[in-house]
């Protein structure tokens, strides 16, 4: 899968690519990154890519051309690509966007923003606006890379044998439960005993239930309709905390 970011600051995103997870899945080719800079379309003298807003205002908004230019060589280079513009208006990430990106295998042109915004007629050229949460960052790159890491988890290999991206938390639709190793004892905290005695039918329920209770507490939007084993453990956990009182 191709992540291709419009960006005006491409060492912010080959920085971020060079680590961890990410760095392991492009070396192993299950993932490629790769920037096109629309300053390098800036056809005047000073490679000008902002201009101050028509109709007055503060502040200077990324001018159509370069962004054009970009998002058509970007397009040259992945015609099938999906072009995502990251606004703060945009369509809101959650974990079922991010499995159909992944799902769909489209690579995914992701247009970064600064300054005040985009030339509105940009958007012509750009399929979707997604925001990655309610609130304003100077640049679209953080959200872009938060895009990337998201999908990314989902592309068989990335996580390694081990781990998978289906089952985590936001996959099951609850929190996630707590989760220890070694030592058994820290500071005289102790690992719970039902995780040390390997029962596997009473460690998932505990799990489960304890995923319940971080939901119950923390996230209670989040707990739609429920299976009747979950209303009976739930029904446990009330009880507890109510004795917790
Ligand atoms: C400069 N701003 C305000 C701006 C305005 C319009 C487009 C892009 C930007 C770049 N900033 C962003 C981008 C995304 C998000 C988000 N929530 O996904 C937050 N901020």
């Amino acid at each position: 899968m191709r992540f291709l970011f419009i960006t005006l600051f491409p060492e912010q995103i080959e920085q971020a690519a060079g680590h961890s997870i990410i760095k392991r899945a492009v070396d192993a080719g299950l993932v490629e990154v790769s920037c096109i800079n629309p300053r390098d379309f800036a056809t005047d003298r000073h490679r000008t890519v902002d201009d101050t807003p028509f109709g007055g205002g503060a502040g200077m908004v990324l001018k159509p051309e370069p962004m054009v230019a970009a998002i058509r060589m970007a397009k040259q280079q992945l015609p099938a690509a999906r072009v995502i513009a990251m606004c703060p208006g945009g369509r809101t990430l959650k974990q079922d966007i991010v499995e159909e990106y992944a799902r769909s295998g489209q690579d995914l042109i992701l247009v970064c923003g600064h300054y005040e915004g985009f030339d509105e007629r940009i958007f012509n050229w750009v399929d979707e606006k997604l925001s990655i949460g309610d609130y304003v960052l100077t640049g679209g790159e953080l959200p872009a890379l938060i895009v990337m890491d998201a999908v990314a988890r989902f592309i068989p290999g990335v996580l390694g044998k081990m781990a998978s991206a289906v089952e985590d938390s936001f996959s099951t639709g609850l929190l996630e439960y707590p989760q220890y190793t070694r030592p058994v004892e820290f500071e005289g905290l102790e690992v719970p005993e039902v995780l040390r005695n390997g029962n596997h039918a009473l460690i998932n329920r505990w799990r489960r239930k304890e995923a319940l209770k971080a939901t119950y507490l923390h996230r209670p939007d989040l707990l739609a309709e429920l299976g009747k084993e979950d209303v009976l453990l739930l029904n446990e956990i009330k009880q507890e905390l109510a004795g917790d009182n």
